[in-house]
């Protein structure tokens, strides 16, 4: 479904980003990343080194469709709450979401490339607060904006996800420190 190329330029990190390479357990019926078919949701993570927010590269395939052609809302928002999440994982705050605001500024084409960029905006004692932006891979074009608020749960909740989580993002600072 996805041609070569298109792997090709999701696996491509841009300057300044690092790959995460997420595990089996992460991964496996992932309702975001869990699709390796390319019919809907095709993403890798990356973090953006100089100040460790989160970029995913995504295209959204047919099976993602809501106007004839384009992505439906929902799988826009999907991956807004998906990639915000991981912002939050990816600065130590193990979360889950609370609340999701999405604004659909432009209709997206299925098997565009895009980018989702997200970051942390604010801490306050279990509530982190974090924004997002899916954009066009090669242009300006915003298509959705995202904001959520994520609340902080007990790490032992998360069991071997926490500290999977750790390590992955500690392999990372080796990696570029
Ligand atoms: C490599 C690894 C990558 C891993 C990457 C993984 C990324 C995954 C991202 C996916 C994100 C999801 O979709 S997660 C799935 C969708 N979300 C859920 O299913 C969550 C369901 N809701 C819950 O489980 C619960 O309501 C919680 C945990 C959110 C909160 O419950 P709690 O723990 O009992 O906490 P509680 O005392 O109620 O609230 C704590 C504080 O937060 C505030 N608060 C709680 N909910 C709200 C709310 N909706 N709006 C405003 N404020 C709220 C409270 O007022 C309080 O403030 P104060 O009194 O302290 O001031």
């Amino acid at each position: 479904m996805l041609s070569d190329d298109d792997v090709k330029w999701l696996e491509t990190p841009q300057p300044g980003w690092s790959a995460l390479r997420l595990p089996h357990m992460i991964l496996e019926d992932s309702f975001v990343s869990g699709d390796s078919s390319g019919r809907r949701l095709s993403l890798r993570f990356f973090r953006h080194d100089p100040d460790r927010s989160l970029r995913a590269k995504v295209i959204f395939g047919p099976g993602t469709q809501g106007p004839p052609g384009h992505a439906h809302g929902g799988s826009m928002a999907a991956v807004l709450d998906d990639a915000m999440g991981g912002a939050a994982w990816m600065q130590g705050h193990p979360v889950v979401a609370a609340e999701l605001t999405a604004r659909f500024k432009t209709m997206l084409p299925l098997g565009a490339r895009c980018v989702v960029e997200a970051w942390v905006s604010a801490v306050d004692g279990r509530k982190v607060r974090v924004a997002g932006r899916l954009r066009q891979g090669d242009g300006d074009t915003v298509f959705a904006e995202g904001e959520a608020l994520f609340i902080t749960l007990d790490p032992k909740k998360f069991g071997v996800l926490t500290s999977e989580a750790s390590r992955i993002f500690s392999e990372l600072d080796e990696g570029t420190s």
